[in-house]
């Protein structure tokens, strides 16, 4: 199976931002403003982190899901790149991570 990464989902969610389609749930999100994406990204953060306090991994894992999708609407709403984000993360780990990354891809 090919895995999907979250470039997959930011395309996506890129595609439906520009789509007139009624019937997408992110198209019609992003109608409702940045507040009500942020607030629903504020519910499922709050969703994820009472899941993680149950350890109910079953319900992380989905909850994680409805997360990163809410976070990466909230940065198309706000025009901040999922590059820009990962390139901040890239930047916090240092020369260490980037052999760890290198040592796995010869593995
Ligand atoms: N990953 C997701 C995804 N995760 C969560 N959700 C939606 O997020 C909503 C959150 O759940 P809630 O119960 O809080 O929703 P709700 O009660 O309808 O929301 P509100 O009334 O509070 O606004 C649900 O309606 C889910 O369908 C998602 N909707 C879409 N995607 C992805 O986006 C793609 C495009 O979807 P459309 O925009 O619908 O075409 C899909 O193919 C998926 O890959």
């Amino acid at each position: 199976m090919t895995k999907f990464t979250l470039e997959d989902l930011d395309a996506i969610i890129a595609a439906r931002a520009q789509s007139s389609d009624e019937m997408s749930y992110t198209r019609t999100l992003i109608d409702k403003g940045v507040a009500k994406c942020a607030q629903k990204l504020g519910e499922e953060a709050v969703e994820a982190a009472i899941a993680a306090v149950q350890e109910d991994r079953k319900e992380l894992t989905s909850e994680a899901a409805d997360l990163l999708y809410h976070l990466l609407v909230v940065l198309n709403v706000l025009n901040v790149p999922l590059d820009d984000v990962m390139a901040e993360l890239a930047g916090r780990t240092g020369q260490t991570g980037l052999e760890e990354k290198a040592s796995r891809q010869q593995e």
